[in-house]
């Protein structure tokens, strides 16, 4: 797996077989650290969530995963193979959906590979389509298909449901389980959605002051039941780390 290094590489730091590496990464606004001496490894293949407070820097650490924030200090190893989808699909409107797919890939690439990728997310039919004829649920897709025509290693996903009302959302979230498992990347998930994480994720994380507060395996076998007891208590746990009480989640 071809690795890109943003920060110095310090003497541990030697390519791991991980398909992320941060050390001690450090990322300031305005002499604030909003992201203070964090370390975090994925595995290769491993789908990790990642869920904290408002403003806890969540974005902000996805942001330098993706290489779109390099004003860092720390150490960070990804894979240069790499894909990225935001809540908000960021299509141009003045390009047909397959080349948006395409948009920002070297060279000249083939108009089968947007088609490839737009079969796998179910919007074969939709190739030609403009995104203003899109649903948001459809957008989100022609997002996903950007991340995945770059065959990724380590796919980003920053709240990528977040706007889905909530049966779109259970269908996004189905498909990017079935995509994971059928593509084999590591897979960093920034949600506000408790259930989401533990129904996708191998391991939760919470994230609190800048760093990795919270560290939470799930060890359920997939597909997961909402209804599983074991299911409910992990959910629980991370509900009451993220503050809310029991009787707020019993309402
Ligand atoms: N470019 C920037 N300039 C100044 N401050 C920023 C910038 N980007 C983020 N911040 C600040 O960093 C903090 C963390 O923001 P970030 O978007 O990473 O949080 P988050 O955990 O993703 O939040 P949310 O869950 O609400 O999306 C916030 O206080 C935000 O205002």
């Amino acid at each position: 797996m071809a690795t890109d290094v943003h920060g110095p590489v310090s003497p541990a730091a030697t390519p791991v077989a991980q398909a992320v590496h941060v050390e001690g990464l450090t990322r300031a606004f305005d002499g604030r650290a909003v992201v203070d001496d964090l370390h975090l490894d994925l595995a290769p293949g491993e789908f990790v969530a990642l869920l904290g407070r408002s403003g806890c820097g969540k974005s902000t650490l996805l942001r330098v995963l993706a290489g779109l924030d390099r004003d860092i200090d720390g150490t960070v190893m990804v894979p240069r193979r790499r894909g990225v989808a935001f809540q908000a699909p960021r299509l141009m409107p003045w390009k047909r959906v397959w080349r948006n797919v395409l948009l920002g890939l070297p060279g000249k690439p083939e108009r089968a590979l947007a088609e490839q990728a737009l079969e796998e997310v179910g919007l074969g039919h939709r190739v030609n389509a403009w995104p203003k004829t899109l649903s948001g649920g459809e957008a989100q897709r022609v997002s996903l298909a950007r991340a995945l025509v770059r065959e990724p290693d380590l796919l980003l996903l920053d709240e990528p449901f977040g706007a889905l009302d909530a049966l779109t959302r259970i269908n996004a979230q189905r498909l990017v389980g079935e995509l994971w498992q059928r593509r084999g990347c590591a897979v960093l998930l920034v949600t506000h959605d408790v259930e989401e994480a533990v129904l996708l994720a191998d391991r939760v994380l919470v994230m609190d002051g800048g760093r990795i507060a919270h560290e939470q395996r799930v060890e359920l076998d997939r597909p997961r039941e909402l209804t599983d007891p074991r299911f409910a208590a992990i959910r629980a746990d991370l509900l009451g780390r993220l503050g809310v009480t029991p009787a707020a989640q019993a309402a």
